[in-house]
């Protein structure tokens, strides 16, 4: 028996399974549970390790994240999510003690190569956070600014185009197109995320992570933000963390498991939620920790 089958057939001892005592799990030597790899990866990673400074955050990693698909990734607090999504683009480079190792690639180019320019990578791989950050500016200006300084339109009208087709893939047009000049800030929390989105999407990205896009969000703004993610996976590939089980399940068709550090199990959403094999997955949907 593997150790992946014997953690599967309650190897973990029970001890380790108690809301307070998770973290005495040794999850170290798990392998991965389900299938990380799928035929038309967008992004692959392999055998990704996440440090700062001495403490590992993520371990041994591999996953990719199909095209067009939502990945969603759960998992306790502090079991690494954020830090693995923030490697898909690298943003985990402005934290200087924080190292990543290992191999993630962008259709097959490696995204860590020393030919790799990172501001374009990000307008490739871009990111929503938390809390809706617009940028202090118009409602036009924070959609306009990434596809000015990526240079994409040459013309006052090609701009108006870009912004326009952005807000409205963020199903925001119809709320702000009469007040485009108005203060980005000055918008309700679920249209700032919104006008996030529309800046994301703005500089064409092929992949867009969210990190708890809706935990700042009032359950209206949620549903609108979860509709939303559904209908830009027709264009974009996305990966989600969030800390919500009934978000994953409504809006991803794969899901991983995340356990201090390490990648437990993943696979088809559905059957996380219904059949998970890992004990650990299952304590952390039926809600024994987390
Ligand atoms: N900037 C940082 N410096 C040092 N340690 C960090 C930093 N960011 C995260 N960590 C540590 O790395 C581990 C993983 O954190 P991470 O934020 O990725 O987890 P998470 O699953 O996203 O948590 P949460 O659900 O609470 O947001 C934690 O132990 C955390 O304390």
């Amino acid at each position: 028996m593997s150790t992946a089958d014997a953690n599967a057939h309650g190897a973990v001892p029970d001890e380790a399974v108690g809301l307070d005592v998770q973290d005495h799990v040794d999850v170290a030597h798990y392998e991965t549970i389900g299938e990380p790899y799928v035929d038309n990866a967008k992004m692959s990673a392999r055998n990704v390790n996440v440090y700062y400074a001495d403490k590992q955050a993520i371990m041994d990693v591999s996953l990719d994240i199909g095209e067009n698909e939502v990945l969603s990734m759960i998992g306790p607090s502090g079991c690494g999510k954020s830090t693995f999504l923030r490697s898909l683009n690298r943003m985990n480079d402005i934290i200087p003690i924080c190292e990543v190792k290992g191999d993630i690639r962008l259709d097959g180019e490696d995204i860590y190569g020393s030919d790799q320019d990172t501001v374009l990578l990000r307008a490739r791989v871009g990111m929503v956070f938390q809390k809706p950050n617009p940028f202090p500016k118009t409602i036009y200006e924070n959609v306009a600014y990434g596809p000015r300084i990526h240079g994409l339109a040459h013309s006052k009208a090609e701009m108006d185009e870009i912004v326009e087709t952005s807000l409205r893939r963020a199903s925001l047009w119809d709320e702000v197109k009469d007040v485009l000049e108005q203060p980005g800030t000055g918008l309700s929390g679920g249209q700032q995320q919104r006008l996030c989105i529309a800046r994301a999407i703005a500089v064409s990205p092929e992949v867009i992570l969210m990190d708890e896009p809706c935990s700042a969000l009032d359950p209206i703004a949620t549903a609108r933000i979860e509709e939303l993610i559904d209908e830009l996976k027709e264009r974009f590939t996305i990966a989600i963390v969030t800390h919500s089980m009934q978000q994953a399940a409504r809006v991803s068709q794969r899901t991983a498991y995340f356990h201090l550090g390490k990648l437990i199990e993943v696979g088809d959403t559905k059957q996380i939620f219904t059949m998970p094999r890992h004990e650990l997955t299952e304590n952390y949907i039926t809600g024994r920790f987390g």
